[in-house]
């Protein structure tokens, strides 16, 4: 096993990125202090990039002193995650150690397959973590050379439905009892005692973005537990008469 990888064993990986454009969080520097934070917490490593990209994985890169898993969002539908070879490239010129990337089986914007883009990844010498939906996926990404399979895609592709909103355990379960490589769990661990089963599930590591970095996110589950307004205190400007100016 790549030496690195040790490193991230039984471990909280951090996501910090930002999920809408005009997220007020968008800012490499922003996202470099939300990853120090992070550390400073106790995270094993950052997953970073996202719809910021190689920007975002320089500035965090150059802050935190734990290994960085880099990707690219490029685009919206179908496979964006780090999605060819030549974004392989960008994320590992930026200083990841390790480069995640769509590990399903659905055609690339390039035309081209899974294993280039893992090729890419180990010319530059750097760790493939294969970002994968269901079994079928892993067991191709495993076959093209990923060298860590990540439970992420798992109710965002077409073939794997997300049955109740929160983490797919099950299939951290059977990867984990399956692949020769380490799985790492990902995708809608909301709360410590998921990350907690996520390792009882067998996971060699598990990762947590929205739940600890975005803020946005934590204000609406707040926000929503309380009782709704009264109808009176909703009126929208547009509402509003002359007289009310
Ligand atoms: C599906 C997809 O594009 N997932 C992305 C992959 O990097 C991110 O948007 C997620 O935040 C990340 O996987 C962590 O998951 P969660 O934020 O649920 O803890």
């Amino acid at each position: 096993m790549h030496p690195l990888l040790e490193r991230l064993r039984g471990g909280l990986i951090v996501s910090v990125q930002v999920h809408r454009p005009d997220d007020p969080l968008r800012n490499p520097d922003a996202m470099a202090r939300m990853a120090g934070a992070a550390v400073a917490g106790g995270a094993a490593a950052i997953r970073c990039g996202g719809i910021g990209g190689p920007d975002d994985v320089r500035a965090i890169s150059a802050a935190v002193d734990v290994p960085v898993i880099g990707l690219w969002k490029d685009g919206r539908e179908g496979v964006y995650i780090t999605p060819t070879a030549r974004h392989v490239h960008e994320v590992a010129d930026a200083g990841a150690h390790i480069i995640a990337i769509d590990g399903t089986r659905r055609p690339r914007p390039d035309g081209r397959s899974l294993a280039d883009s893992i090729a890419a990844a180990h010319d530059r010498g750097l760790v493939a973590m294969a970002d994968v939906g269901t079994r079928g996926d892993a067991l191709a990404a495993v076959a093209a050379g990923a060298d860590v399979v990540a439970t992420t895609l798992s109710g965002y592709t077409p073939d794997s439905p997300r049955s109740d909103g929160g983490p797919d355990l099950d299939l951290v379960r059977l990867l984990a009892s399956e692949l020769p490589v380490p799985v790492v769990a990902e995708g809608r661990y909301h709360r410590p005692d998921h990350a907690a089963a996520a390792i009882a599930a067998g996971a060699y590591a598990v990762v947590v973005g929205t739940a600890i970095t975005s803020p946005g996110w934590l204000t609406g589950q707040f926000r929503n537990a309380l009782p709704a307004l009264p109808a009176a205190a909703l009126v929208r400007d547009a509402d509003r008469t002359e007289a009310d100016a």
